[in-house]
């Protein structure tokens, strides 16, 4: 069965991104978990389908390199934008999100994040701002849910961190019934924040949309700085705003790498 389907990516977070609105496609998690595996020689973090939406310019669907469909990907949506041609409201299972182009970059608004522990979630009551939970030197983070679930811990040197080893134990610690995205964030400057992230069903990855959406509102929520704030990721920088009783605005680019046709049978 040919295939058409296109690599791009978000500051090297990338996707393969097939148009289902064009080609048939039965997406299994075997499909989604094949083509995200490095091994096959494409490979990505995120296999992204793009449906007709009833709703919305068109439907998102994400599948992390697990196989696990999720709600939300901030860097996938600005390449869905992108190929839709610049300006696209586009609907996910995380909530309708609007994107723009403004000169090179692709600006979107994901949802109002949400804070209430059974909204993140979590397995029981606590309070979010400051959750007083702990593993080795991460304490005391920010829980938040735009669209996906995320934590945030703020240290002292994101370079010091064993995210590696850490990550997975906190991602499937049982305190996080849908599992989750763990960041850790340390203040640069004023306004300024230098990221890394572990992702929920695919591991290091070397930008998170969702994530630096995450950490710059927990910033903004613990009060150590003001929107719009400049967040550093391993892959590049990411402008990130938002105030109380708004959504989250994420502006960044979208790289389009190739367009390709390849008979994948052998995946199905
Ligand atoms: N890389 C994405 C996040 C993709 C989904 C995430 N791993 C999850 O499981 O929620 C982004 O740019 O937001």
């Amino acid at each position: 069965m040919a295939l058409r389907f296109h690599k791009m990516h978000g500051l090297g977070n990338d996707f393969v991104v097939i148009d289902a609105r064009e080609q048939a496609v039965t997406m299994t998690d075997g499909l989604a978990r094949a083509l995200s595996d490095r091994k096959t020689g494409i490979g990505c973090d995120q296999l992204i389908l793009i449906e007709p939406s009833a709703v919305a310019t068109a439907k998102m669907r994400i599948f992390n390199a697990d196989g696990g469909e999720v709600e939300s990907c901030g860097n996938a949506t600005r390449c869905v934008v992108s190929l839709l041609g610049g300006e696209a409201t586009v609907e996910t299972l995380g909530g309708l999100l609007d994107g723009r182009t403004i000169g090179g970059t692709v600006s979107v608004d994901l949802i109002e994040p949400r804070f209430d522990w059974d909204a993140i979630p979590l397995a029981y009551a606590m309070d979010t701002a400051r959750m007083p939970v702990g593993w080795d030197e991460l304490t005391d983070p920010v829980g938040v849910n735009v669209g996906n679930p995320h934590v945030v811990f703020f240290v002292d040197d994101v370079d010091a961190v064993p995210l590696d080893i850490l990550g997975p134990q906190i991602e499937t610690d049982p305190l996080f019934p849908a599992r989750i995205n763990v960041n850790i964030a340390q203040v640069v400057g004023p306004n300024h924040l230098k990221m890394r992230t572990f992702e929920r069903g695919v591991g290091l990855t070397r930008a998170c949309g969702t994530g630096a959406c995450a950490t710059g509102v927990a910033a903004i929520r613990r009060g150590l700085m003001k929107g719009p704030v400049t967040i550093d990721m391993p892959g590049g920088t990411l402008v990130i705003d938002w105030a109380p009783g708004r959504p989250v605005n994420m502006a960044g680019p979208a790289t389009h790498v190739f367009t390709a046709e390849a008979d994948i049978s052998a995946f199905q």
